[in-house]
């Protein structure tokens, strides 16, 4: 059974639209300004770049909705000013951590600290729907039918297959006791698809306040918070390369719609290619595709008014219908095992 269509977050703007056009699913979805994608800034390092090169492969892959980047107040302003050019919305946020005792060892990296900030993005109201990506992810094929995925889920990729499958995996990351019963699937929070909302924020920060701090931050965090509303998508949405030698007979990398080069020495911008694994084909040619569109010109921002395309709508719509209650956590989920 396919899922309905968004209604309520795709919608008509203004109730003055005329009966026709509020018919008109293309006019409609026109109208709407209220999806949009999300990102987080810290720092006057250079994730920068990797927030510039994913607002140019949103431009490349013809995505109808604006980048929001949530920065922290340590980010400059020549960093502020740059993401205006390349067409982000720019919004500063508080830093937010665990009021629980907190140290730097308690983190898988030390500056996981900074992550819990993200919960922030709850705030932003004046958007119905959101798909929140970080900075070292890459867009390759135009993912704007997440936004017509039915509401009131939280949705994002597992962390590892076998998550989905119980099978035996030592990659499997740990659950943190402290944080309770262990969710059924465990997802990278890299990637995911929400609705901001302010009754939810206010339980984020609230529960935050008696949660202890965790290996992996927020993500534990939201795991935790989210085990009732969650529901896997593909893993095309969130490709973690770790996958490319953890199930490799899982994943179709040529297939990936986003990728996310989280693994040790996988930031393209500052790829070396000396790390475990850095060296392999695949990861050399992720990394050359993501410099191909950072420095590829003619994705440099252009105030281009509307960028709604009614043929990508009707794709979008197409696409969103694919998924289904049902196909979403199994046949979507992975590759084929005889498509490796
Ligand atoms: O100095 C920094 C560090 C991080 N970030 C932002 O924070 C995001 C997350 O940091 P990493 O990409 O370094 O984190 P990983 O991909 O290694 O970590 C994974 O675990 C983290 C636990 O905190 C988060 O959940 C993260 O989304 C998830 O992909 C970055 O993409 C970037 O958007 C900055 O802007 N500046
Ligand atoms: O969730 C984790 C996290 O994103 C790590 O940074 C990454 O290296 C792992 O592969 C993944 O399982």
């Amino acid at each position: 059974m396919a899922p309905e269509l968004v209604s309520g977050t795709i919608k008509a703007s203004t109730s003055t639209s005329s009966s026709s056009s509020a018919q008109n699913g293309v006019e409609s979805r026109r109208s709407s300004i209220s999806c949009a994608y999300v990102t987080f800034l810290a720092g006057n390092g250079d994730y920068v770049k990797g927030v510039v090169g994913l607002a140019k492969g949103l431009i490349k892959a013809k995505s109808m909705y604006p980048l929001v980047v949530a920065i922290l107040p340590d980010v400059p302003e020549e960093h502020r000013q740059l993401l205006r050019r390349h067409g982000c919305i720019v919004r500063e946020i508080e830093p937010l951590a665990p009021s629980l005792q907190s140290t730097s060892d308690k983190y898988a990296r030390s500056y996981y600290v900074l992550n819990y900030s993200k919960l922030r993005i709850w705030q932003f109201v004046e958007f119905s729907k959101m798909v929140y990506l970080d900075g070292d992810m890459q867009v390759f094929d135009n993912i704007d039918h997440l936004f017509e995925l039915p509401d009131k889920y939280f949705y994002a990729v597992a962390d590892c297959i076998c998550d989905m499958y119980g099978e035996p995996c030592p990659e499997v990351l740990p659950w943190p006791k402290e944080l309770g019963p262990r969710p059924s699937i465990y997802f990278n929070a890299g990637m995911f698809v929400f609705q901001p909302n302010l009754s939810i924020y206010v339980r984020l920060l609230n529960t935050l306040k008696v949660t202890p701090p965790t290996q992996f931050a927020e993500q534990d965090f939201l795991n935790m918070f989210f085990k009732d509303m969650y529901k896997p998508i593909p893993y095309a949405y969130n490709l973690l390369l770790a996958m490319l030698w953890r199930h490799p007979e899982k994943i179709e990398v040529n297939k990936a719609k986003a990728v996310h080069y989280c693994s040790p020495g996988a930031k393209p911008w500052k790829y070396t290619g000396k790390e475990e694994h850095m060296d392999r084909e695949d990861i050399k040619m992720l990394v050359k595709k993501w410099w191909d569109i950072y420095n590829d010109q003619t994705l440099d921002y252009k105030a281009q008014g509307s960028r709604v395309d009614p043929g990508q709508v009707e794709a979008n719509r197409l696409m969103a219908a694919a998924f289904s209650d049902t196909n979403i956590s199994t046949s979507l989920c992975v590759a084929s095992p005889s498509a490796a």
